[in-house]
Order: C-alpha cells, then structure tokens, then sequence
C-alpha cells in the first residue's frame, strides 16, 4: 500500500494512482511573487462557523491521525467558495525533524506542520464522497504550524488522546468542546489556488485555502505525533519500527493555475 517511505512514498503514488500524476495536484509551493490579490476575494471575508462542543472521534489512519467532526452545524462559506461547506474532518502533515513537515511551502520555506480542516459542498452534493468526485466538491483550510516554546491548548485535547491509538486502525471517542477558532490564525490572510487531495487517490476536487500566519506547537506535541505507528498492533515488529515520523506530499508544480491571495 501507498505511504512515505523511499519504497512507497510519493515519488511512486501514480504507478498505481494515476490522478496522482495530474496537473491540478496539491500541495503546491506559494510564490508569492506569482500571487495575484484579486478584487473580487476582497469583500468576500471567509467565514466559518463551528460548534464548541461536539463529540469527536480520533483515528489511526496509518497515515497520521485523524479527527471525524460529524460536521452537523457546521459551516464554511466566502472567500473562494461559492457555496457552503461542512467540516467532515481534521488531520495534521508534520516531518522528522522540525525543518520540514508541511506540505505546503512559501517561497520554498517549509514549517514543522500543516493543519488541515477538510470540508464538503454540501449545499451541491449528497455525500462527501460524491463531492469527492467533484472538481469544486472539497473545502481544505491549510494552516502552517511553526515550533513555539507553549503547549497549544485546543491541540492539547486531541494529543492527549494519540496515545491510545499508537497503532494504526485503532480509534477512541471523546466528546470535548474544541474551540476551533483557536486552531486558525488571528489573520485572515490567505492564498487559494485549485488543487486536490495531497493523498492517494488524489482526486483534483479541491479548492485550497491556505493561511499566511502560522500557529505554534510545542517541540513535545510534535514528538507524540511522531510517536504514531503506521501498522497495526498485530505486526510484531522491533517498539522503534513503524513509527509515523513523516507524512508529508513535497510540492507538485503549480502549472498554469492562478493563485490568488486576499487579505490584508
Ligand atoms: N475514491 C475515494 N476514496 N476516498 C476518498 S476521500 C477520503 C479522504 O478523506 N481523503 C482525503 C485525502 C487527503 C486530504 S488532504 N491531505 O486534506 O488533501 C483530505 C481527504 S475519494
Ligand atoms: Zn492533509
């Protein structure tokens, strides 16, 4: 199965996920020389609505954790988006070492990780996996995560849930009110560009919005995402094998798309 190591990362996804090879692929590298600030984003302020408390599961994917919303109220509108949008889920990209990790870069620099919050027009299609198969039929915010020397709280409560699903498929349950607001920078700046799923299978279904501001994670948060393992509890393998050090997509040419950026 696909993954980040050398025999199955990235560089060997479209032998076998041939949209993978597509010219709409994300992430991209944000060269903010070619960013165009366009009009018509200007007043069109992204909004986004999320409830405070809501019962949430956390998995082991293999490939990172992951965090199911059950996106009931729930809501992402504005900016880009011409229809709304319900959070589906939230996931995290992160690296070995904390030069490297999102999957997102600026002007070729690249931050310790990369938040991702997945959204499906719900407003045009039925399900999320039918909007899947959409090219306007997911929502992604992106937000960097740089290294600071606090704990990040709202993160606090999911990390403190990762060491019960160390291996992969394990989940766990736990109703917690999360201050989403928290987990997106002060500043609205962002850039956004059309693009896809930055995992197999790929689909160019996407429509990115990624943050200009960073949020800060701590050095030891980090290290309990790297303390995942991407097989399953009934692999007996060495206790330092398996572990989820990377799962980041390194960046995919941006071709002829437009970026365009909006903010102050
Ligand atoms: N044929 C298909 N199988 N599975 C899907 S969608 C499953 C899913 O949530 N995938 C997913 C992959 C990557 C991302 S990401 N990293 O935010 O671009 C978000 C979501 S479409
Ligand atoms: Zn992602």
């Amino acid at each position: 199965d696909w993954g980040y190591t050398d025999d199955n990362g990235p560089s060997t996804w479209a032998e076998k996920y041939p949209l993978a090879a597509g010219a709409r692929q994300s992430p991209v590298d944000i060269d903010t020389s070619k960013a165009t600030s366009d009009n018509s984003l200007v007043d069109r302020e992204i909004d986004w609505s999320y409830p405070s408390n809501c019962s949430y599961r956390i998995v082991n994917t293999g490939y990172g954790w992951r965090v199911d919303t059950y996106g009931d109220d729930t809501a992402l509108s504005g900016g880009p988006l011409s229809e709304v949008y319900k959070l589906e889920q939230f996931h995290c990209h992160w690296g070995a070492t904390n030069d490297e990790g999102s999957e997102h870069t600026v002007d070729g620099k690249s931050y310790a990780a990369e938040l991702h919050l997945v959204h499906w027009n719900s407003e045009k299609y039925s399900s999320f996996k039918e909007a899947a198969s959409q090219p306007d039929g997911l929502a992604v915010l992106g937000v960097f995560m740089e290294i600071g020397n606090a704990d990040n709280a709202e993160l606090e409560k999911i990390i403190s849930l990762i060491p019960k699903i160390i291996h992969k498929g394990q989940d766990s349950q736990a109703s917690f009110d999360l201050d989403f607001g928290s987990l997106l920078p002060e500043s609205k700046h962002y850039w956004t560009y059309l693009g896809s799923l930055t995992t197999p299978p790929c689909n160019e279904c996407v429509i990115w919005t990624v943050f200009k501001e960073p949020i800060t994670i701590s050095e030891r948060q980090l290290e309990v995402f790297r303390s995942l393992k991407s097989v399953g509890e009934e692999d007996a393998i060495e206790p330092e094998e398996g572990k989820l050090v990377k799962n980041y997509r390194p960046p995919l040419p941006l071709g002829n798309r437009v970026l365009r950026e909006c903010g102050p």
